[in-house]
C-alpha cells in the first residue's frame, strides 16, 4: 500500500514539497490549504505531470482535515513567510497561532503520523506543534539543518570548484542569525576544511551561511526561499519512510541533550521509521558550546512570545 503524506499549506514550500515527494515516488499527497483555489488548483497542476514524468502516485487539494485521516507523515508549512527586513521571529506570534491551529486539526485525524514542521521561526514551532498534538518528542521535528548545512557546503563548494556532494558540513543551533556553522567538522572529501581556505576566508563563508535565509529575501522581496526548503524537507520524509537512518541535523526535542532541556534546537541526529531514533552529542570545544548556548537564548526568547501569545488566545495553559 502507498504510503500517505499531508502537506499543510500549499503555498511555495508545500506545492514544491509535494512536486518533491511525487517525484521521488514517497507516496500519495494530500495538500491542503485555508484557500481552498490554491491547494486544488496546485494539485490538479501537480497531477498532469504524471503522464510526462512518470509517476503513478495521486495528489489531492483540500480544505477538509477529515480528507488527512491516517496521513503517515504530515509536514506543516503554512504561515507567513518574511519580507525584507524582518527576523523569522518577527512571524511569531502570526505563526504560533497558525501551527497551533492545524497541528491540533490534523493531529486528530492522523493520530499515529510523523509531524516535520518548516514554518518558521523554525525552532518555536516545532515546540508549538508538540504542545499543539500531543505526540511523542520522537514524531514532532523540524526542517531548518538539513538546509542551512546545504547552504554551507554550496558556499564552500563553489569556493573550491570542488562537488558539491564532497563538502560534508554541519550546522547546528536555532534556525536564525545566531546559527553555528561548525568549522571544526566540516570537511571537503576527507581534508579538513581549515586547510584549504584561510580563516577569513571561511568566516565570510559562515557569516553568509548564516544569512543565507535573508539573502534570498532580499532579492526575492515577496516572500522566502522554496526550492532548497522543500529539497530538505523531502530528504528527511524520504529517510523516515524508507527508515534510511540517515544522520542530518534536525530540529528536536532537548532533554538534557548538550545541556539544554525544554526546547526545540538544531542537532544531528539519526532519521528513520520510528522519526527522531537517536540524538548525536558531539564534542564541542568551548568557542562551539558559547555560540550553542547563545543561539539557544535567542530560541528561548521566542520561545516565550510564542507561549505568551497563546495562552492569551486560550489556546494552551
Ligand atoms: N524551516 C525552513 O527552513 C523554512 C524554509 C523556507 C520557508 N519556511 C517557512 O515556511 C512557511 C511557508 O513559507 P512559503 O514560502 O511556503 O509561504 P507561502 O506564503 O507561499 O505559503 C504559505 C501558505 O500557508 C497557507 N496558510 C496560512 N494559514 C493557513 C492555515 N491556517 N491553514 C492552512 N494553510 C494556511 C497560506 O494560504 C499559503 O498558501 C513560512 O513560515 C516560512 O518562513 C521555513
Ligand atoms: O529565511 C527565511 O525566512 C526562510 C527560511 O527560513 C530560509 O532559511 O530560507
Amino acid at each position: 500500500m502507498r504510503r500517505k503524506i499531508t502537506v499543510i499549506g500549499a503555498g511555495h514550500v508545500g506545492a514544491v514539497t509535494a512536486h518533491g515527494i511525487l517525484t521521488k515516488q514517497l507516496g500519495d499527497v494530500i495538500l491542503l490549504d485555508v484557500q481552498g483555489g490554491v491547494a486544488q488548483g496546485t494539485a490538479l497542476d501537480l497531477m498532469q505531470m504524471a503522464p510526462l514524468v512518470g509517476f503513478s502516485s495521486s495528489v489531492q487539494g483540500v480544505t477538509d482535515y477529515r480528507d488527512t485521516a491516517d496521513s503517515d507523515v504530515v509536514v506543516i508549512t503554512a504561515g507567513m513567510a518574511r519580507r525584507p527586513g524582518m527576523s523569522r521571529e518577527d512571524l511569531v506570534t502570526t505563526n504560533a497561532q497558525i501551527v497551533w491551529e492545524v497541528t491540533r486539526r490534523a493531529a486528530v485525524y492522523s493520530p499515529n503520523a510523523h509531524l516535520i514542521v518548516v514554518t518558521n521561526p523554525l525552532d518555536v514551532m516545532c515546540y508549538v506543534a508538540l504542545k499543539a498534538s500531543g505526540f511523542p518528542p520522537q514524531r514532532v521535528y523540524g526542517q531548518s539543518g538539513v538546509l542551512d548545512s546545504a547552504r554551507f557546503r554550496t558556499f564552500v563548494a563553489i569556493e573550491l570548484g570542488v562537488a558539491y556532494e564532497d563538502v560534508h558540513a554541519l550546522v547546528l543551533g536555532g534556525h536564525g542569525d545566531d546559527m553555528v556553522p561548525l568549522v571544526r567538522h566540516a570537511f571537503v572529501g576527507c581534508v579538513p576544511l581549515c586547510y584549504l581556505l584561510t580563516p577569513d576566508r571561511i568566516q565570510e563563508l559562515v557569516n553568509r551561511t548564516r544569512h543565507g535565509g535573508a539573502e534570498i529575501v532580499s532579492l526575492l522581496k515577496q516572500g522566502s526561499a522554496y526550492f532548497a526548503p522543500a529539497a530538505s524537507t523531502v530528504h528527511m520524509i524520504e529517510a523516515v519512510l524508507q527508515d534510511k537512518k540517515r544522520i542530518m541535523p534536525v530540529s528536536v526535542y532537548l532533554q538534557g541533550e548538550y545541556g539544554l532541556s525544554d526546547l526545540y534546537f538544531g542537532i544531528p541526529a539519526v532519521v528513520g521509521a520510528k522519526g527522531v531514533e537517536q540524538v548525536i552529542e558531539l564534542e564541542l570545544n568551548s568557542e562551539e558550546r558559547a555560540l550553542l548556548i547563545r543561539s539557544a537564548e535567542r530560541v528561548r526568547q521566542a520561545m516565550k512570545i510564542a507561549k505568551e501569545h497563546l495562552r492569551g488566545t486560550g489556546a494552551c495553559k
